[in-house]
This record gives C-alpha cells, sequence and structure tokens, in this order.
C-alpha cells in the first residue's frame, strides 16, 4: 500500500494544494484541491472517497470530480464518512443550489457518487485494505482514519485538536508506525489555534506525551506564510522524535 500526499496544506497558493491522499491509485482520503492535480484518467480510476470532515478545504475536490466524470464512470464512486458530515455535504453542497446532487444523476439507479455513513471505530475493508474511523476534536464533527498494512500501522488524525480522547484511542492501538498528523498555526497563533482547533508545535509537543506509541510523525495542514515558523518551533518542541514535515508529492509507503 502506497499513500501519495497530493495535497497537505493548510490553504492554496503557487505549489500550496489542501488536503488530498490517493492511496493505491483508486482511494482519496479527503478530496481537497490536491485532486485538481489528477489526471482525468486517474480521476477514473478513483472507487472510493473517504473524508475527515466537512470543511471546504477537505471536499471541494469532489464536487469538481463528480462533474469531470459525468459521461466517463462505470459505477458509483463511494463517499465515506460520518453521518453528520454526510448530513452537512447533501444539505450545504450537493443540494441543488451550491452543486448538483450526483447522488442523483445521471439517473437515480446509476449515481456519480453513492454515499456510505461510517460509525466510529467499526472497521470497513475496501479490497484488502482495513480502515477504521475515529472521532477527533475539531470545530465541525471530525474523524481520523487508521490503515492497516502489511507491516504496519499508520494514523491519519485529520484536523484536529488537544483531547485525551484522540490519545486513548491511539493507545488502544495494537501499533501504530506512522502518524500523520496536524499543526496549523506557530504558538504565537495558540488562540486561534484554541478558536479554530487546531494544534501548535508547542502543544502538539506537550500533548504527544500521552502517546504511548513512538511512530514517526508526518506534520500537515501549516498555513501558508507559517510553514518556515512551523519547522523552526518543532525543531524544539518535538525534539526527540523521528518527523518530517510532508510536502505536496510525498509519499508514504504501508507495506
Ligand atoms: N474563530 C474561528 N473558528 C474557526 N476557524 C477560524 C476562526 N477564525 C479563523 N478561522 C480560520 O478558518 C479556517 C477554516 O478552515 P481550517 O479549520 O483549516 O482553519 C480555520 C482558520 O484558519
Amino acid at each position: 500500500m502506497r499513500i501519495k500526499v497530493l495535497g497537505c496544506s493548510g490553504g492554496v497558493g503557487p505549489g500550496l494544494r489542501t488536503t488530498s491522499l490517493l492511496l493505491d491509485d483508486e482511494i482519496l482520503i479527503d478530496a481537497g484541491t490536491g485532486v485538481g492535480d489528477l489526471t482525468l484518467a486517474q480521476q477514473q480510476r478513483i472507487r472510493h472517497v473517504l473524508l475527515t470532515h466537512a470543511h471546504l478545504d477537505h471536499v471541494c475536490g469532489l464536487a469538481f470530480m463528480a462533474d469531470n466524470l459525468f459521461d466517463l464512470i462505470e459505477a458509483p464512486i463511494g463517499v465515506h464518512a460520518s453521518r453528520e458530515t454526510l448530513q452537512t455535504l447533501r444539505q450545504h453542497i450537493f443540494n441543488w443550489e451550491i452543486w448538483p446532487d450526483f447522488s442523483r444523476l445521471p439517473d437515480e439507479e446509476s449515481p456519480l457518487l453513492r454515499w456510505h455513513e461510517l460509525a466510529m471505530e467499526e472497521v470497513i475493508e475496501l479490497g484488502e485494505r482495513r480502515i477504521t474511523p475515529f472521532r477527533v476534536l475539531h470545530t465541525v464533527p471530525a474523524n481520523g482514519y487508521v490503515i492497516d498494512g502489511r507491516h504496519g500501522t499508520f494514523a491519519f488524525t485529520g484536523d484536529t485538536y488537544a483531547d485525551d480522547v484522540l490519545w486513548t484511542f491511539l493507545n488502544r492501538l495494537p501499533r501504530l508506525d506512522k502518524l500523520m498528523i496536524e499543526i496549523a498555526f506557530p504558538d504565537h497563533e495558540a488562540a486561534l489555534g484554541h478558536a479554530s482547533k487546531h494544534f501548535t508545535p508547542a502543544l502538539l509537543g506537550g500533548e504527544l506525551r500521552k502517546l504511548d506509541h513512538r511512530p514517526k510523525l508526518y506534520l500537515t495542514h501549516h498555513k501558508p506564510g507559517t510553514e518556515a515558523q512551523i519547522e523552526r518551533e518543532c525543531r524544539q518542541a518535538l525534539r526527540g522524535y523521528d518527523y518530517v514535515h510532508l510536502k505536496r508529492g510525498d509519499t508514504i509507503s504501508l507495506s
């Protein structure tokens, strides 16, 4: 299994794309602006989209991808998300006003998108892949995903904030080899981080002491313009941890 980072920025700008991860060419985890770099042929290969939450920077690519594939798709794309996230998407985006309801187009029997509600901490199997959604704390209902590879376990938190529920869940995993987790703001913006429920380096460094595993860390979702400052602060806050600041185009191997 291989994850390609199509986008992992907290915003847009030259070379920056918002969150979208491509798992083995046929599964998207989140559908931010990174989806826009896939060719039409690559978009046609997507069979499932797993969403962490309904914020625009994580879902906008789904709207455009559905429209792109209107005449090209052979089977519906499964869109997997929590009940709350699906409800928000259907009510506020795919509502015929902001965007057509592609779960009814081209026709009701064989639509472009098919909604699948996820239950937290219940495994779903997509091919040989075992994927488990888990609840995280954000300003809107949000979840992360654990993906079990043949030789290791990867977890992606999505957008999240300090919360013991997260560490308790991760500590219950038999192993955790790779953890993709966000830091959106530098330390001097901790108040904005608190309001918008995003980590800063010092806060994450403190919270990680609650994690019993010692995974490699993949840091993501830095807001545009804050990257260098966050990197400087992480040298102190995450000293002793094995970590990288993820960039668009990076790959994470799960086998
Ligand atoms: N009070 C606020 N609550 C939530 N988001 C905010 C607030 N103020 C500013 N924001 C920004 O709005 C953004 C929405 O997407 P994000 O959660 O990635 O990051 C959020 C912040 O950058």
